[in-house]
């Protein structure tokens, strides 16, 4: 089937959250790890490229962009979105905006959107600034994040030092007077060669009034939310006929493994509830698997009962994330908590997990790499933006499910095996 969104996200989690927003119409997504090799065949009409891209320099994040971009294009799409976090993550260097003048510039369109707004998960922008619940971005648990701290909440501000062309904002004001409005502050924009427009969104019903009205852009980039209601858009006006429905999520075993390297409040909630609920859990030190590797992880995951849904991480709070960090580096703290993990999602498939949960978008890439998938396809939301998926790894059926950090319930990991039985 024809491709009619081709859509590229900056990590993994990112990927399965826009996913499972556009999977929320009950159309088929498919999500692909990294460009495939192979060109396209057997294509969906929601097209998803994961991509890792986030923390890498801006040269190769454009240049990886611009491969799957292709891809998508061989696969038929003619609009396409670029999908950042919810809370606009970029290094100082910033790849968010490097890599949509990129595509800016592939397509050859003038002008694109950014709106990371997600109301359901608390992030909503006003005034050009982004807010995490009540907390200003920079004010909120964001401004310790191990990797992309995030010390100013104005989107203009941190996307003009990444943008060669001018940067504006259509705000709250403009979106509530619906879609026409909408476009004519684009256009009024346009003519004033604002190339980069912030939008506002603070409720769904933004989100709804701004897919409408950028829906024949060539370029949409911001956070899932905004792309969620397209697929109705495109059902409503025959864009994407009616038989382009989900398959039915296959039956999956029980033995179950969970895998946090994610830092965010949240997931340091989550895993201290799953703690408390009684599963078995191992927590790894960077400190100590810098001195000792990962024998003695993998020996204790040897011998427990993956019906249980034993978890391992490294989840820590921030002074702990910094003392580590203080040691060993930022990069090579978090990849040796990474290629842990990994080594512990391949062994815990070997023996028999095959529902497989993973907290962090950095660590679901390193995790998704070493089990080597390459396709998943979108199932049932267990929480706002992290569906359940499944896909083959290693020669046998598994559900994968890639959390952000800052998303789900306290229960999440509970939640999320609960979902699957009920499928
Ligand atoms: N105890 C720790 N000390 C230092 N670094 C850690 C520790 N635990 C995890 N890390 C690293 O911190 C990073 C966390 O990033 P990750 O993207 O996985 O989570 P996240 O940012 O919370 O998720 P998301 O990107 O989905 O919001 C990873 O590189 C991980 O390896
Ligand atoms: O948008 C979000 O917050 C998430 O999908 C994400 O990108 C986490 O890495």
């Amino acid at each position: 089937m024809t491709t009619i969104l081709g859509c590229i996200a900056d990590d993994f989690t990112g990927a399965t959250d826009l996913a499972g927003l556009l999977a929320r119409s009950g159309v088929r997504v498919s999500l692909r790890i990294g460009v495939p090799s192979e060109p396209p065949s057997h294509t969906s009409p929601f097209e998803v490229i994961a991509l890792k891209s986030r923390t890498i320099s801006a040269v190769d994040a454009v240049s990886e962009t611009l491969e799957a971009l292709d891809w998508l294009k061989r696969a038929g799409a003619q609009r396409f979105f670029w999908k950042y976090c919810s809370t606009f993550d970029s290094t100082d260097a910033g790849n968010i905006g490097p890599v949509a003048e990129a595509i800016m510039d592939d397509l050859g369109t003038e002008q694109t959107i950014y709106c990371p707004a997600f109301p359901e998960n608390g992030r909503s922008i006003f005034m050009g600034n982004l807010f995490v619940g009540q907390q200003l971005l920079s004010e909120s648990p964001m401004k310790n994040h191990p990797l992309t701290p995030m010390c100013d909440s104005n989107l203009m501000r941190l996307l003009t030092p990444q943008v060669t062309r001018p940067v504006g904002l259509a705000d709250r004001l403009t979106v509530a007077q619906g879609a026409s409005a909408l476009r004519a502050k684009l256009d009024t924009l346009k003519l004033e060669g604002v190339a980069h427009v912030v939008v506002d969104a603070v409720a769904d019903e933004d989100l709804s009034v701004i897919a409408e009205a950028c829906r024949d852009m060539p370029l949409i980039t911001g956070g899932s939310a905004v792309a969620m209601p397209l697929p109705a858009l495109y059902l409503a006006d025959g864009t994407l006929s009616a038989d382009a429905v989900k398959r039915p999520s296959p039956k999956i075993g029980k033995g179950t493994i969970i895998l946090s390297g994610s830092c965010s409040a949240m997931t340091n909630i989550q895993v201290a509830n799953h703690i408390e609920l009684g599963a078995p859990s191992y927590q790894l030190d960077p400190l100590k698997i810098a001195k000792t590797g990962s024998a003695l992880v993998l020996a204790w995951l040897a011998a427990q009962d993956l019906t249980k849904a034993p978890l391992i991480y490294a989840t820590a709070d921030a002074t702990s994330v910094k003392a580590a960090q203080e040691v060993l580096g930022i990069a090579a703290a978090g990849n040796l908590i990474e290629q842990t993990l990994s080594a512990c999602a391949v062994a815990a498939r070997d023996a028999g997990a095959r529902r497989i949960i993973v907290a962090g978008g950095e660590t679901s890439g390193a995790v998704t790499k070493a089990l080597g998938v390459s396709q998943l396809d979108i199932g049932a939301e267990i929480a706002p933006g992290v569906p359940w998926t499944f896909c083959v790894s290693g020669e046998v059926q598994i559900a994968l499910t890639l959390k952000s950090g800052n998303f789900g319930a306290k229960t999440f990991f509970a939640d999320a095996q609960q979902k699957l039985d009920t499928l």
